[in-house]
């Protein structure tokens, strides 16, 4: 069974919106919303992991973040831990660097069902604040 460590950015502006990017058709999890980020490799902490993944897809780089959750899905293919930071801070301007669409939603109109499984305990905590 895989086992995949991965560490994604909750990007939040000043107005409580969250940046979004749709996961590709040919991708796990196809057509899912997501939060940018992808698998930590070997030698890398996460927070590491964090600032290369949203350089690579989506142009920031973050510089005031901090663990917001972390949680252990099983998939039938594959054991996922997601590392989840809250990204406040960043230089330069979000966009879908990777040829995927992105998007500002309000942190309360996030609908757990558009998200990968995993995300559902982080959706429900990001409506509770
Ligand atoms: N990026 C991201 N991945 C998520 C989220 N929720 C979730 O279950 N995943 C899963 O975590 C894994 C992350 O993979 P990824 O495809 O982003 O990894 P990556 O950027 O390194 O991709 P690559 O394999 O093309 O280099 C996938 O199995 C994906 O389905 C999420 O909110 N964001
Ligand atoms: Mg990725």
């Amino acid at each position: 069974m895989k086992q995949l460590e991965i560490a994604v950015g909750i990007i939040r502006n000043q107005q409580g919106e969250i940046f979004i990017t749709q996961r590709a058709a040919d991708a796990h999890m196809a057509n899912k919303l997501e939060f940018p980020g992808g698998k930590i490799e070997v030698g890398e902490t996460p927070e590491q992991a964090l600032v290369r993944e949203l350089q690579e897809e989506t142009g920031i780089t973050p510089t005031t973040f901090s663990l917001f959750h972390q949680l252990a899905y099983e998939f039938p293919d594959r054991h996922v831990t997601l590392w989840f930071f809250m990204v406040e801070k960043w230089e330069g301007e979000p966009w879908g660097k990777e040829g995927q669409p992105g998007q500002w939603v309000a942190q309360n109109s996030l609908v757990a069902a558009d998200f990968p499984p995993a995300n559902e305990p982080v959706i429900s905590k990001l409506q509770q604040r």
